[in-house]
């Protein structure tokens, strides 16, 4: 694991954002199409607002997310609304978008149908990832229900309850997330630091962002 400390959240935002832009770029000059999967949740928003802008050939790049709530879009803790709000506008509007989400009262209904739209994406060409204070990444949580099979089994795409979760999740597995050619963690604040500092001294089934920091570079910012 890489750990980039910033003076300020402001200027690690940008710089991440450059970052992305900057391997996605990389990534097509000789791949077709590129793929990236972003966070949800509160913090990468800022890297949105300046990725978006960024000049790119994002007609050929597809944007999933690495986890959703199982949530339509018109609720305020939709991921997918989040990314249509800031990072799949101006230039980045010419991205393809690949679904987590489809109406249904529970994600295994419609789990078959989002894991092929997902399979020809794979391996992740760059990856984004946040991280909770309960060390849980993607919607891998600590006490989820399907932990185990997140973890340590073969599929791409996994529904889960929590005990921290609201409401049901998908998550990209740990396989995939592991997968990805290129993967950044950006966490915020000196409570996300202890925990970074925690999980590393624990294994995945405790604190499940273990899980991905070996190849990682995690970004970090007090404020
Ligand atoms: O619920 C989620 O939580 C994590 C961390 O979110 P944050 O609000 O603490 O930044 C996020 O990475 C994940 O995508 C999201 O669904």
């Amino acid at each position: 694991m890489e750990l980039k400390e910033y003076p300020d959240a402001e200027m690690m935002m940008m710089d991440i954002a450059d970052l992305l832009a900057s391997e996605l770029r990389t990534c097509l000059v000789s791949h077709d199409h590129a793929s990236l999967a972003v966070p949800g949740g509160t913090t990468p928003g800022p890297i949105f607002d300046s990725l978006c802008a960024t000049r790119l050939d994002w007609d050929r790049v597809h944007v999933l997310l690495t986890d959703e709530r199982w949530v339509p879009e018109t609720s305020e803790r939709s991921n997918t609304r989040l990314l249509r709000q800031r990072l799949l506008t101006d230039n980045a509007a010419a991205a393809r978008l690949v679904p987590l989400y489809a109406d249904a009262p529970a994600p295994e209904a419609r789990l078959e149908e989002l894991e092929e739209a997902l399979r020809p994406e794979l391996p992740l060409s760059v990856l984004l990832l946040g991280m909770g204070a309960d060390m849980h990444t993607a919607s891998i949580f600590p006490g989820a229900d399907r932990l185990e099979e997140a973890l340590h089994g073969d599929s791409l795409l996994v529904p889960m309850r929590a005990p921290g979760a609201p409401e049901p999740r998908v998550t990209l597995s740990a396989k995939v997330l592991r997968g990805a050619m290129s993967t950044h963690i950006v966490i915020t604040g000196a409570e996300k630091r202890a925990a970074l500092d925690e999980a590393r001294k624990l294994p995945p089934e405790e604190a499940p962002v273990a899980a991905v920091l070996r190849d990682a570079t995690v970004h970090w910012a007090e404020k």
